[in-house]
Order: structure tokens, then C-alpha cells, then sequence
């Protein structure tokens, strides 16, 4: 799978970097995490020293059996009964700790990461796909959290393992040397086989992410599939990527078997009974005591056996560490566009708008410049109307004076003051925008008109739907304003959309409107009242208006032609017939005179 894919690759420094990133976030599950994975270490002690009671009893029992009868087992009973005790306790509390704390940072790191992208300009969710930022945020980090409380019992399994071999030290130097030995036989193993482990985790966790961006994109384009009989393609799609994670599993799967039978083979049967014979040779030359070679035998058994927990848990532990790091990438993306360290708001007066000199390229292809040098002037409550062929820079006018974008080169300003020193926040709320596609989200339509203005009264919103001509349709629906709209709105005609959008302006009531192609997909019966509403939203606020319909800007107060990312062309529609062929040709186009 790794080989026909892209695959991501983090050098060691970069992955740590990465966990400390996301543990920077755990808020208050950190104090949890660290408390459980600090508690289990008693647990893993109590349990490492069972095989020290054993020794006692038998090396009492071969000293003197009648004393061990009448209160030599008094004592090993009762550090039994203790280390029981404290297993009970620990393990609970470690475990519910953990378990509670993974949850938490897990709920806290998937809002901080929702922010943070939330936070990022626009040219990362140019080069994102949604499913994929979605896969990080949900599927990611319900596996890292999964991982985080699943650890804990490797962590445990570690702690065991050292401390077994510390207690073999303290029965027996030479048996201690042994069994290290043995354990660097699995460690070497170990290490030889993790990097393909990792690598297969990896490449499972970027696989599931993009197909959850295919399948989030095919969900999302339904109408268009459906229209062009083009499911099966889709299907098709889908089917490869979840084929390739299945294929992947299964090259996983195979590959822990590979790694793990003959280390359990080693730890299980050629370890022990190479112990148990050079216990039993040491005991017989007299070196050794029974109850020593039993408690070295004991202690291995509990040091192996936890390593053969790790063993079983490592491809889960890596697959979390691997969904960890996709996450933590995500917390590394860096917005193109900040605000200045104490940026002041913006602050509007009249909402006078100014290109100066504006040169701009996309992130990504800086050799294509899409403004260069471009100028414009929108005196204040004035409206202008942007032309030009496809590709000319209109719409990047639009995001600029968003501030989606800054310019490489020149200014933007409103009332004077520069874009790029004030908050953009400040500048979104002072602009207005109607797209050619109004995006409405699942939820009310009251809901969808707040998000404009939050404190919006119904009455408000009454009278923003009257403004934009679509108070006739709402008020004839049973609940009104509080009628659910579907997701994407799917349940209103294209012009209905349009006026919904057009209120939405409306309540937020801003100075200054941009109209990106707002009336290019309506049909007959609905321009009107959509071009009518449209008026009234412009009037009195200072506008720019892109549009290919002679009918929508002619009356706009100047009118640019732009090509190639600068002015050709400026004047009103009565002054460009004159002097511009390319509006006079659009005008013939449209049969506008
Ligand atoms: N996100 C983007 N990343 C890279 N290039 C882009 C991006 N958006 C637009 N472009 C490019 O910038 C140029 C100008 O695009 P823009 O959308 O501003 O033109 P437009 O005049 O509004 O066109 P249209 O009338 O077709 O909407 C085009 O060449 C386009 O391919």
C-alpha cells in the first residue's frame, strides 16, 4: 500500500515534537493520565514481587519445616494478603484515572484542533479535503484516546519487566546477566521489525483519512453523480480505498505474526528452560537455593509474560501513535493570514474601499500572478461592478477585500486603513457577502440567518426576510422562521436560496456589499424579486459587484473591465459602449444595448 501511495514520514525529533504538541492539550485529563501512569508503577511492583513470597516460603520450608508450620508462614501470608491489597487498589484507581483522563484530553484536543483549523486561512482548505480534516479530528483522535488508556498497560508491562529483572539481580548476579541477555535477543528483534510496523500503521492511518475525504466528497456531490449515472465511478473510488486499507490490515496482521511467534517462542520455551537448567546446575553445584531458582524461574515468567503484553499491543499502540501524529500535523499548519500582534479594529466610517497597486498569487503558484498592479477606487456608498473574461482576478478581488488573502505587493484599504494592520475579524464584519451559491447549514432558518447577527430578535429576522422579498414563501410554511431547512438547504429552489442569503446581509446590516456572481443561476421566474432585493441591499452602502449579466451592473455607479489582473478598462455602462470593445462585445453578447 505504502508503495503507491503517498505517504507521510516524520523524522524522530519532528514525531516527539509532535506528541508534546498534543499533550499540550490535554487540559485537565493531564493531571488524570499523569496520576494513573504514575499509580500503576505500585501496581507493577506488588505484582513483580509474588515470586519473592515464593522464595521465602520454600527456602523456609527446606531450613526448618516445623518452624514454618508453627509461625513461619505468618509472615509470607501476610505480604501476600499486602501485595494483593495494593494490586486491588492500584490497578482500579490507575485504570479509572487513565480511562477518565484519555476522555478528557481527547474531548479537549478534538475542540482546540476543531479552533485551530477554524483559525487557518484559506488556502489550507484550498489544498485540504473535508473528509480528511474530519478523519483527523473524529476517527484520529478517538484512536489516539483509545491508545492513551491502552498504554497504560503497556507502560505497566515495561515497568514489570525492569523491576523482574532488578529482583533476578537480587537473587543472582550471573542468572541476572543471563536473563538480560535473553531480552536483548527480543529487544534486537524488536527493533528489527519496528520500523516496518510503524511504517504499515502509518500508511493505514493516511489511508483511512483519504478515503474518508473520497467518501466525503462523493456524499457531497450526489446530485451531480446521480445526474451523470456516474455512482458506479464513485463506487469504484470508495471501494479502491477501502480495498487498499483492508489490503493493508491484512500486510499488517501478517507482519505481527512474523514478529510475534518466534519471540514468544523465545520468551515462552527457550528462555525459561535455559534459566531453569542453569538455575538447576547452579542450585545442584550448591550456589543457588530451590526457592532462588524457583523465584528467578517466577520472576522471568512475570517479566516475559508482560512483554509478550507489549507484544500483542504494540500494533494498536502504533496505530494510535500514527493518528496522533496526523493530528499533531494538522496542529502545525500555520495560517497564511494573522493579525499583527495588538491590531486595532477596524474602525468604519464610510466604508471608502482602495487597491493600490495590488499584485497577488494563489499559495502554491507564486509564478502565476493573478493581480499585478491593480488599482481601484469605491468612493464611499458608491457602487462599482467588476467585469472581465473568466480567470481575470474578480472573484481574488472579492477575497482580498475579505482579507481571506493579503496582497505580495500594494495595498488594500477601507476608509484608509490598511487590511493587513487591522483584525480580520474587524474587516468580516464590516463586508457583506452574497455568493453565486448560498451555503445554507442543517438547522433552522432562523439558525442560518444568526449566524450573520447572533442577537437577532425573531422580529428582526422578520424584517430582514420582508427586505429580501422572501418573507411570502417563509410565512407560508407551518413553523415559520423556525422551519428546518435540511442539510445544505436542499429543500428551497435556487432563487429562494438566493433571497435567504440576501436577507442574511441584510440583518448583518454591514457598511460595504460584495456580490460574487450573486445572480448567475437564477431562473426567469425568480430574478426579479431577487434583483429587486438586491437593490434594496445596496442602497446607501458601498458595493462591488461581480457579475456576467449586463442586466445586473449597468446601473452600478462605475463599471472596471478587468483582464489579466488589471483594469483594461473604467467608466459607466453609457461611457464603456464608447470607448471599450471587450464590454461592447459583452453587451452584444447579452443583446444589451
Ligand atoms: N485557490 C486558488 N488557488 C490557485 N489558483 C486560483 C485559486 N482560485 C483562483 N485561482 C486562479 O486565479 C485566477 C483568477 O481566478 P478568479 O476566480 O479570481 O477569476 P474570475 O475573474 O473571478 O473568474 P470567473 O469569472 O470564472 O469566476 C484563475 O487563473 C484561477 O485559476
Amino acid at each position: 500500500m505504502g508503495n503507491r501511495r503517498p505517504t507521510t514520514r516524520h523524522p524522530p525529533g519532528e514525531r516527539a515534537h509532535a506528541l508534546r504538541t498534543l499533550f499540550r492539550h490535554a487540559g485537565d485529563g493531564r493531571r488524570l493520565l499523569v496520576g494513573g501512569y504514575a499509580l500503576i508503577l505500585v501496581d507493577a511492583v506488588a505484582q513483580s514481587l509474588t515470586p519473592a513470597v515464593f522464595r521465602v516460603v520454600l527456602d523456609r520450608i527446606q531450613q526448618d519445616p516445623r518452624q514454618f508450620l508453627h509461625d513461619g508462614w505468618q509472615g509470607p501470608v501476610m505480604a501476600a494478603a499486602a501485595i494483593s491489597a495494593t494490586f486491588l487498589v492500584a490497578a482500579y484507581l490507575a485504570h479509572t484515572w487513565c480511562r477518565r483522563g484519555a476522555t478528557r484530553w481527547a474531548n479537549n484536543l478534538r475542540r482546540a484542533l476543531y479552533e485551530h483549523v477554524q483559525r487557518l486561512s484559506m488556502d489550507f482548505f484550498h489544498r485540504s479535503r473535508v473528509g480528511d480534516v474530519a478523519a483527523a479530528i473524529n476517527q484520529d483522535i478517538e484512536r489516539l484516546e483509545v491508545t492513551v488508556w491502552q498504554g497504560l498497560t503497556v507502560w505497566w508491562a515495561l515497568a514489570v519487566l525492569v523491576i523482574s529483572v532488578g529482583l533476578i539481580a537480587w537473587v543472582d548476579a550471573w542468572m541476572a546477566l543471563m536473563a538480560l541477555a535473553l531480552l536483548a535477543v527480543a529487544a534486537g528483534w524488536t527493533l528489527l521489525v519496528l520500523p516496518r510496523l510503524r511504517r504499515r500503521s502509518r500508511d493505514i492511518r493516511d489511508e483511512l483519512g483519504r478515503t474518508s475525504g473520497t467518501l466525503a466528497e462523493m456524499l457531497s456531490v450526489n446530485t451531480l453523480l446521480k445526474a451523470f449515472n456516474a455512482e458506479e465511478d464513485a463506487l469504484r473510488q470508495v471501494r479502491g480505498g477501502t480495498d487498499r486499507v483492508r489490503a493493508g490490515s491484512e500486510a499488517l496482521a501478517r507482519l505481527q505474526h512474523r514478529y510475534a511467534d518466534p519471540l514468544g517462542f523465545h520468551l515462552s520455551f527457550v528462555a525459561p528452560f535455559l534459566l531453569l537448567f542453569v538455575g538447576a546446575w547452579r542450585s545442584a553445584s550448591g550456589t543457588l537455593s530451590i526457592g532462588d531458582v524457583v523465584a528467578v524461574w517466577g520472576f522471568w515468567l512475570r517479566g516475559s509474560s508482560s512483554l509478550t503484553v507489549v507484544m500483542t499491543s504494540l500494533p494498536e499502540v502504533l496505530a494510535g501513535l500514527a493518528a496522533g501524529e496526523r493530528a499533531a500535523k494538522l496542529f502545525q499548519e500555520r495560517p497564511a493570514v494573522s493579525d499583527l500582534p495588538k491590531a486595532p479594529a477596524l474602525a468604519v466610517a464610510r466604508g471608502g474601499i482602495t487597491f493600490e497597486q495590488v499584485s497577488f498569487a494563489y499559495p502554491g503558484r507564486q509564478s502565476h500572478l493573478v493581480l499585478d498592479g491593480f488599482d481601484l477606487t469605491i468612493a464611499p456608498g458608491r457602487s462599482v461592478a467588476l467585469v472581465g473574461p473568466s480567470g481575470a482576478g474578480k472573484s481574488t478581488v472579492t477575497q482580498l477585500l475579505l482579507r481571506l488573502f493579503d496582497p505580495a505587493e500594494g495595498r488594500v484599504t477601507i476608509d484608509g486603513q490598511n487590511l493587513r494592520e487591522v483584525t480580520q475579524a474587524s474587516v468580516r464584519a464590516a463586508v457583506g457577502v452574497v455568493f453565486q451559491e448560498s451555503v445554507l447549514v442543517s438547522g433552522s432558518l432562523a439558525r442560518n440567518l444568526r449566524l450573520a447577527q447572533p442577537t437577532a430578535t425573531d422580529q428582526d429576522i422578520e424584517a430582514a426576510l420582508e427586505a429580501a422579498n422572501a418573507w411570502g414563501f417563509v410565512r407560508t410554511w407551518e413553523d415559520g422562521i423556525h422551519t428546518e431547512l435540511g442539510e445544505r438547504g436542499v429543500l428551497l429552489s435556487g432563487g429562494q436560496r438566493q433571497r435567504l442569503a440576501i436577507a442574511r446581509v441584510m440583518l448583518k446590516d454591514p457598511p460595504i456589499v460584495v456580490l460574487d456572481e450573486a445572480t448567475s443561476a437564477l431562473d426567469a421566474g425568480s430574478e426579479r424579486l431577487v434583483l429587486d432585493a438586491l437593490d434594496r441591499l445596496l442602497s446607501g452602502r458601498t458595493s462591488l459587484v461581480i457579475a456576467h449579466r449586463i442586466a445586473t451592473i449597468r446601473h452600478c455607479d462605475q463599471i472596471v473591465v478587468m483582464e489579466r489582473g488589471r483594469v483594461a478598462d473604467a467608466g459607466t455602462h453609457a461611457s464603456l459602449l464608447q470607448s471599450s470593445t471587450t464590454y461592447r462585445s459583452y453587451c452584444r453578447e447579452q443583446s444589451v444595448a
